[in-house]
């Protein structure tokens, strides 16, 4: 390499490096944590690669900065926090700690995750070649997975795109990103002008996947503003382009009318903003969408995923339905010809915790004052969590039989979840009085304990 382009990069390492320092700066959390590299940033947070020193394990770092500053940045961190905390699903992002520090205006709060490899939209766009037909049905059952465990407790993401679901190179799909989750059963008006705002002008990244209820301004948001999304995500992997590429709110309302036709009149009649329904009926749009051209991929010639295959085409249609009651249903789309035949079966999955429902309902019709309270008590509850897991305050009975214990040294001992796979759910247990357990042997499983008492966090408390 020329000695010039050397040093150039030289320098552009340190700035990156000093960068990272400035954003990250744990404070007390520093001790746990070392932020290694930035990886992504949004619109309302930045997110770096770190490594837990005592383990070595590598985790996400998301800081949302001045957390508490607005109404719209504490209700954001809030939801994410609460739909993050109880929920363990190999398809939903994992939050492993929450921690916060003072910033210059307000508190800035730290979300700890698993470390995901890569998102999906640079898997889409990172290669000359589309999507292999088998990694597009594996993501998308993998997506309809997760968004199955959601939406049957009435939480719907409300902001699905490729770069929010993330992939790891074994091939697992998680969805992150639930700063605009909701319950979807109780939408409060106040709520919904001051997120109607939200979308009209400052999120326009997400305009592409932004379902007909939300670009006209209709009274109702579902879930199916979810099933919407999987719509577009579905036809980019396939297309390798955004289905419906609008860079502005009316340029976005065009080109649905141009690329689908008009919504039926039921769906205008709703509209609640004059100026939406006048550009609508105003609109020349042919009739009907030609889905057959809509998902045509030149680069993939005759080998197409949707010419000619009409349970596919009849998936693509039941997901662009403009009615949002007509739009299929996460469940519907579980068991659509086309998915029974490109996903493979899977077994019912065990339900969302009825508490994440219960917390993301109380998250609504906040005032500002209410939200930085609730926030504050929940970061700050999971920072206690961890002290009392070093002080011993909390303890709770460990019943399951599924949980083990095992030491390194007599002295530090781990329990954790078999099943779940999550050891950090309940670590650094110290026990009560010794187990009776079948033996241990330095590091290896103990073998099944229950009935003790060990410390677990409160947030994950049974
Ligand atoms: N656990 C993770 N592992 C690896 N990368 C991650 C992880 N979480 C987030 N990222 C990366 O960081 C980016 C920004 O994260 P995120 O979408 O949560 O931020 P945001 O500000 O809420 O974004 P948005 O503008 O979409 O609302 C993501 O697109 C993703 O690529």
């Amino acid at each position: 390499m020329p000695a010039k382009k050397e040093g150039f990069n030289r320098v552009l390492d340190g700035l990156k490096k000093r960068q990272l320092q400035h954003d990250f700066k744990l404070e007390r959390a520093a001790e746990t944590y070392e932020p290694i590299q930035n990886i992504g940033s949004g619109a309302f947070g930045i997110v770096c690669e770190a490594v837990e020193t005592s383990s070595d394990y590598k985790v996400a770092i998301k800081k949302v900065a001045h957390a508490s500053a607005t109404p719209t940045l504490a209700r954001r961190t809030l939801r994410e926090i609460r739909v993050l905390r109880y929920i363990d699903h190999p398809n939903i992002v994992t939050l492993r700690d929450i921690f916060r520090t003072q910033g210059p205006l307000g508190i800035d709060v730290f979300l700890v995750m698993d470390l995901m490899q890569n998102n999906l939209h640079h898997i889409i766009y990172g290669n000359e070649e589309p999507l292999d037909e088998y990694y597009i049905n594996q993501f998308l059952g993998q997506l309809l997975r997760g968004l199955e465990y959601l939406h049957v407790a009435s939480i719907a993401h409300r902001d699905l795109k490729p770069s929010n679901l993330l992939v790891n190179q074994d091939g697992t799909l998680r969805i992150a990103d639930f700063g605009m989750a909701k319950f979807t059963d109780n939408s409060s008006k106040k709520h919904d002008d001051e997120e109607h705002c939200y979308y009209m002008t400052q999120h326009v990244a997400t305009l592409p996947y932004r379902a007909p209820e939300l670009l006209f301004v209709l009274p109702e948001h579902s879930t199916a503003v979810d099933m919407w999304a999987v719509g577009c995500i579905f036809g980019e992997m396939v297309t390798r382009n955004e289905l419906l590429p609008g860079r502005s709110v009316p340029g976005q309302i065009k080109m649905l009318l141009t690329m689908l036709g008009h919504p039926p009149q039921h769906v205008i009649d709703e509209i609640r903003c004059d100026r939406t329904r006048k550009v609508i009926q105003d609109y020349r749009s042919k009739a009907d969408a030609e889905w057959d051209d809509i998902m045509y991929c030149k680069a993939r010639g005759d080998n197409q995923i949707v010419r000619g295959h009409c349970d596919t085409i009849d998936f693509v249609k039941q997901l662009f339905q403009y009615d949002a009651t007509k739009r299929i249903s996460i469940q519907e789309a579980l068991k659509h010809p086309y998915i029974q035949r490109v996903v493979e079966p899977m077994d019912a999955q065990k339900k969302c915790p009825f508490r994440v429902k219960r917390d993301m309902m109380q998250v609504e019709d906040l005032s500002h004052q209410d939200l930085v309270k609730l926030m504050m008590q929940d970061v700050r509850s999971a920072e206690n969590t961890y002290n009392e897991m070093r002080s011993g305050v909390c303890f709770l009975p460990l019943t399951h039989t599924n949980q083990f214990l095992f030491t390194t040294d007599y002295n530090n001992w781990i329990a954790g979840d078999f099943q779940r796979e999550r050891k950090y759910e309940i670590e650094n247990a110290k026990y009560e009085r010794a187990p009776q357990t079948n033996g241990f042997n330095g590091e290896q499983q103990l073998g099944h304990v229950s009935g003790y008492k060990w410390r677990i966090p409160s947030y994950c408390a049974a």
